[in-house]
């Protein structure tokens, strides 16, 4: 069973799952894991991109026709060096999409919100498809809607830390509100934490630590690949009501009569 298409600005994607390219023990054994995952955007740090050779780099090892790249300016300080970032990112992999990473906090990783919405208003202005990482704030959500994001791509817990959904209350407000497509990013340590991102409703889910570290890279991007797919599934079908008194599943009443 097919669930529904997910739309991004001019792109669709089938999967639901996209991946991070770092961390992995070599290229190949990360072209084995994001081919299995299935995913159709993965994102990589245009600090790492090799410009100077074509053979055995990152993009060697990701240049398959269902795969869209998203570079992602990761080690930016502030908007201005973020911006310069994107540009560079656009003119080496000619794409304007950008996953807009500003942490200038090495210990925590944690997004500026204010550098972030700066650099957001001007790269789209510059003609950029802006994905910015954030912290799980409903309000930037929507300051960073009125000066034209793509989608907006709020945390589960610190980038690396495999702590999950430490942010769920703020995830589903956004959720509820947003008009653009809502990407769980970072933190998502298990399969179980990615398909309940998507339980709630997340558009969804990027994942790297929790594939690119494992014994088992390529199985542990198959386990995400169903567990997004089914907590979709559940979602498109929705979830039963909890509810605070038991309600059993077979009539007592004959039984209480005898
Ligand atoms: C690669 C990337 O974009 C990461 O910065 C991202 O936030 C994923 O986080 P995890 O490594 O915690 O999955």
């Amino acid at each position: 069973m097919k669930t529904q298409v997910l739309k991004i600005a001019d792109k669709t994607f089938h999967s639901r799952l996209f991946l991070g390219t770092g961390k992995y023990g070599s290229n190949s054994e990360m072209e084995k894991a994001t081919l299995a995952s299935a995913s159709e955007l993965v994102t990589v740090a245009l600090k790492r991109i090799d410009t100077t050779t074509d053979t055995d780099t990152i993009l060697t090892h990701l240049q398959h026709p269902h795969i869209n790249l998203l570079p992602n300016t990761s080690g930016a300080r502030n908007s201005k060096e973020a911006i310069f970032a994107a540009q560079l990112a656009r003119e080496a992999l000619e794409t304007n999409w950008l996953k807009l990473e500003i942490h200038p906090d090495p210990k925590y990783l944690l997004p500026d919100p204010i550098e972030t919405l700066k650099a957001t208003e001007e790269l789209v202005k510059q003609g950029f498809i802006v994905l910015p990482y954030i912290h799980a704030d409903p309000v930037l959500c929507k300051r960073l809607e009125e000066v034209g994001t793509s989608a907006v791509m709020p945390l589960g817990s610190p980038i690396g830390t495999n702590k999950g959904l430490r942010t769920i209350d703020f995830l589903e407000i956004i959720i509820e509100n947003s008009k653009v497509p809502v990407i769980v990013d970072a933190g998502i340590g298990s399969p179980s934490d990615a398909a309940k991102a998507m339980e709630i409703g997340a558009d969804a889910v990027l994942v790297n630590t929790a594939i690119a570290v494992n014994g088992n890279p390529e199985q542990m991007a198959i386990a995400f690949k169903k567990a997004v797919y089914a907590g979709r599934l559940a979602y498109e079908a929705k979830l039963g009501a909890i509810t605070d008194n038991a309600n059993a599943s077979s009539p007592l009443t004959a039984f209480l009569l005898d």
